[in-house]
Order: C-alpha cells, then sequence, then structure tokens
C-alpha cells in the first residue's frame, strides 16, 4: 500500500498522506506548507483561504506555514522567512505501526540565490509530519552543517479550522482563558508546552516542545478586509495557535535543534 502519494494542491505539487485509518494529510512541496489536515472521522481541521495563492507566486494562507528563518519582521530577511516560499523534496515516507508519516527537507543548496546570498549560512531543514487516528504530529529540524554559527527564529504558524471565532477557548497558554472577542495578535513567551483550543467543534490538545514560545493570532475583520488572499468574513473561520522559538537561537557548527508540535 502506498502511504504518500503524488497529488497536486491548486498549480502546486503536493504529497498526500494517508493512514490506515482514513486520517489524511497534503503537504504541497512549496514551503512544505501542510494545506489539510483530516482525522479519521473524515473531518478537515486546517483553515486554507478560498483566496489563497497556490502557485508558488506567494505565500499560501492557511494550513501550516512553515517559518524560518525570522518570524514576521523581527530580522532583516523576508517577511516570516524564506522556507514558507521555498520548494522542499520529499525525503522519505514510510509508515510505523499505525502512523503514516513523510519527510520534507529543504537545504541551502535548493534555494536561489538571492535567497542564498541574504542568509549564507549552510542550513538543512526537515519536516516531518505524521498522523494516525485524530493526531497530527510535526517535527521542524533545523540542522547546522557549516563551520560557523548561526542564529535563528521558527514557528508551526498553525490556521486551526473553527465554527465561529467567536466561540473560541484557549486555556493553558496565558494564566486567564484566551478568547478573540475581535482582532488578536499576541506573544506568550515561555509557554508550559500544553494547551487546550476548543474550537467549537472539537476539543484539541495541544502540545509543543523545543518552541518555548506561543503566539496566537486572528486579524479580525479591518485587518482581514486589508488582506488580499483573504475574503472578507475568513477571519471567522480560524484561530492560528502558533508553536514558535521567537528570541534568535543561535545554533553552533554541527548542531541540530528540533522543535515539535502535536495536535489530538
Ligand atoms: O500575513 P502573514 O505574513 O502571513 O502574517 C500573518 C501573521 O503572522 C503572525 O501571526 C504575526 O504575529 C502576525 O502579526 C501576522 O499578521
Amino acid at each position: 500500500m502506498t502511504l504518500a502519494t503524488h497529488t497536486t494542491c491548486g498549480q502546486l505539487p503536493a504529497i498526500r498522506i494517508q493512514a490506515p485509518d482514513g486520517a489524511e494529510a497534503t503537504v504541497t512541496l512549496y514551503g512544505a506548507h501542510l494545506v489539510s489536515w483530516k482525522g479519521a472521522d473524515g473531518a478537515e481541521r486546517l483553515f486554507l483561504s478560498s483566496r489563497s495563492a497556490l502557485d508558488g507566486s506567494r505565500a499560501i494562507r492557511g494550513g501550516v506555514p512553515v517559518i524560518f528563518p525570522q518570524f514576521a519582521e523581527r530580522g532583516r530577511g523576508i517577511r516570516h522567512g524564506f522556507a514558507r516560499v521555498s520548494t522542499w523534496r520529499l525525503e522519505d515516507s514510510g509508515l510505523d505501526g499505525d502512523t503514516a508519516w513523510a519527510v520534507f527537507d529543504l537545504a541551502a543548496g535548493d534555494l536561489p540565490s538571492t535567497v542564498a546570498d541574504a542568509w549564507p549560512h549552510t542550513f538543512a531543514l526537515s519536516l516531518r509530519v505524521a498522523l494516525r487516528a485524530n493526531t497530527l504530529q510535526m517535527a521542524l529540524t533545523v540542522r547546522n552543517l557549516g563551520a560557523a554559527h548561526f542564529p535563528f527564529s521558527a514557528a508551526l504558524h498553525t490556521y486551526h479550522l473553527v465554527p465561529d471565532v467567536c466561540a473560541v477557548r484557549i486555556e493553558g497558554i496565558s494564566s486567564d482563558e484566551i478568547s478573540i472577542l475581535d482582532k488578536l495578535d499576541a506573544v506568550y513567551p515561555h509557554v508550559g508546552g500544553r494547551a487546550q483550543l476548543a474550537t467549537g467543534a472539537h476539543s484539541l490538545l495541544l502540545e509543543q516542545a523545543g518552541f518555548t514560545d506561543a503566539v496566537v493570532w486572528n486579524p479580525g475583520a479591518v485587518d482581514a478586509a486589508a488582506l488580499p488572499d483573504l475574503e472578507n468574513d475568513e477571519y471567522q473561520r480560524f484561530v492560528c495557535v502558533e508553536p514558535a522559538l521567537l528570541d534568535p537561537l543561535t545554533l553552533d557548527a554541527g548542531q541540530t535543534w528540533t522543535g515539535t508540535y502535536r495536535i489530538s
């Protein structure tokens, strides 16, 4: 049985990962971007904007953008880094017990010279996506294959699909329960690593390790209207709860860092 098959999402080549229990995920090679995740119950768990570019001309709006090596504008490089707008490679895929998985790689040599010149470090990234039943696990690994250290930030900018953002409740990230009345763009440093997201449809356990921080984002009506790749009312259908490593971490030559995000 083939568990990882080639497909497309819009004009983008993608890989569909299917677990024996029916859980499935689709990852575009552009950005190693998880654009769809369905649990074994068949229900979609991720938001994807109906107006997202799906042709490689700009970052995908929705799913799980991989943020590296900088978060937002916290650095001199392109906004949220180059990983989400680079073309990754499917490295391997398989089945561990009931868990289907695939690994995507991006290395310095894959970057166009304009990007590589602006961030001249010998790195390798890998994203492992694994699923079974109603659980998704992502692991982002950064390797320093060069002779000099480099600093980086990273995040898995997850757009959780919700029936109505007003009904969302998040516990475990802040001392107070988080709800979204209008726009929210909040950074929570040094989180404990376990949070509960009540979407209104599901209660999800969010577990992160390696990523020290969390960001919760919803643009609200006004900012959503200014985003060209989001329908005006679509902000009501997602909340981003993002495991993040915001303060740049310095990775010495030969060192490896891994951040994980588990949603169940
Ligand atoms: O529009 P993007 O570049 O994808 O960024 C989307 C959002 O990402 C993060 O959540 C930031 O905290 C927000 O400030 C930002 O607006």
